[in-house]
């Protein structure tokens, strides 16, 4: 194995090993750090952690622990892959997790780039744009476990780590890949170790991409990757799927702009049960319950708790949000075990924190990359009789929930 990944949650690990696979990679994805050996093939693999959101401590130790696995299978390189819209907070877990790998890597010239723009993620002068918002203003100030209230890349990660936060300006990075390296080396020589790049466009990323080509550590949202298969010779290639027939549900815990108009269309003219967040908590509905509904539903049922900020407010103050979110993630979790159990065979989750859950609760240890259904979400298998798709919150056109459906049965 060539390249090795660590991601912070399982959609986002699922959206990185998108992009390596679209650029020819053979790429795996692993839930958490695997007991035995990588496959033989794989010139890629993730290793898919839900370490966005948990004590800082605990995702340096699970982190390290990936990377440990990783180096024992060769790799020549790692990528740590956070969220394209730099999910965390004052404490972490970006800043601890950088600077722990760096320092196992003697990694000096370390890159942060979140930018997306298949997404509408760009860095500019060090600033995260959604689209045409700044992050702060672009819904994530509301989300509910990493509010991000800051646009300035920099100024949000510096409390998170003990190194300088430095910068390379997109006026150097519309240099090519040699201006970039030349950038990231004054950088370093003015002691800056985590440095914030700026990308707008794809071809900026191709650049960072290939000025990239031999640093130990690499950080950032899957954009960044865009250049680094064809640094390990690989070329852009359609990635092979056998599609799933059979009974297929959706579940979603996304609060997301994004996500809460794909579930607005869906129960438009589909099946669709709201959860109610005080519901799960005080055990007045059962996992069971719902289950039954699902397996009983025609065409593509969607479960969700999906719901606006004031809602999900009010459910934090009265509840806490781990609370809250522990309850909705383990009862997610369950619904999906029993569909599986009961026959369920394509299973397509919305939310990172939602989809690890899932992931974790049907025990799927390793996943294959198919085609990409959306920009930064594939298809996946996980086992012959099982497919599933893991949508980030906010990715995904208004019809997700259906395309996905039909790319994962086949068509
Ligand atoms: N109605 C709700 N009230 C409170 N919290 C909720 C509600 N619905 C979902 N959540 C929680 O919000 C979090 C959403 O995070 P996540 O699944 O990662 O979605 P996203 O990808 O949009 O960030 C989860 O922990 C989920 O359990
Ligand atoms: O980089 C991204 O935006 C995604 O890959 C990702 O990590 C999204 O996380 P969630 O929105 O929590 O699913």
């Amino acid at each position: 194995m060539k390249l090795g990944c660590i991601g912070d949650d399982f959609t986002g690990s699922s959206d990185l090993a998108n992009t390596l696979a679209k650029g020819g990679m053979t790429v795996v994805q692993y839930t958490g750090v695997p007991e035995g050996p990588a496959d033989a093939d794989a010139q890629a693999g993730v290793v898919a952690l839900k370490s966005r959101s948990i004590d800082p401590e605990e995702a340096v130790r699970q982190s390290l622990a990936a990377l440990d696995w990783l180096r024992a299978q060769g790799c020549e390189q790692i990528f740590f892959k956070y969220c394209s819209t730099f999910d965390s907070t004052p404490q972490g877990n970006i800043g601890p997790v950088a600077e722990a790998l760096a320092k196992a890597l003697d990694a000096w010239q370390v890159i942060v780039c979140p930018a997306f723009p298949g997404t509408g993620r760009s860095v500019y002068q060090g600033h995260l744009f959604v689209a045409d918002k700044l992050l702060n203003e672009s819904g994530m100030q509301n989300h509910p476990l990493t509010p991000m209230t800051d646009a300035d890349i920099r100024r949000w990660l510096a409390p998170q780590t003990s190194f300088e936060v430095g910068h390379v300006s997109a006026r150097v990075v519309f240099g090519g890949a040699e201006a970039i390296s030349k950038g990231l080396w004054d950088q370093h020589v003015a002691g800056k170790r985590l440095i914030v790049v700026d990308a707008i466009r794809d071809e900026d990323l191709v650049e960072i991409g290939r000025a990239a080509k031999g640093l130990p550590l690499i950080t950032g949202g899957s954009g960044v990757a865009l250049g680094l298969p064809g640094n390990f010779g690989c070329k852009a290639a359609p990635v092979p799927w056998t599609g799933q027939g059979g009974k297929a549900m959706a579940l979603s815990g996304s609060c997301s702009i994004a996500t809460r108009a794909q579930v607005a269309r869906h129960k438009a003219h589909s099946p669709a049960r709201e959860i109610i967040a005080a519901e799960v908590i005080e055990g007045r509905v059962s996992p069971m319950e719902i289950a039954d509904w699902a397996m009983g539903a025609k065409g593509l049922p969607l479960v969700y708790s999906s719901a606006d900020p004031e809602i999900v407010k009010a459910v934090q103050a009265r509840f806490g949000s781990e609370a809250a979110s522990g309850a909705l993630e383990g009862f997610f979790a369950e619904v999906a075990r029993l569909c599986v159990a009961a026959g369920a065979t394509r299973v397509i989750t919305a939310g990172g924190e939602t989809s690890g859950a899932i992931v974790e609760g049907l025990g799927l240890d390793r996943l294959e990359i198919g085609p990409e259904i959306d920009p930064g979400v594939p298809a996946l298998r996980a086992r012959p009789d099982l497919v599933v798709a893991l949508k980030s919150g906010n990715f995904g056109a208004e019809d997700f929930f259906e395309k996905a459906d039909r790319l994962l049965a086949g068509a």
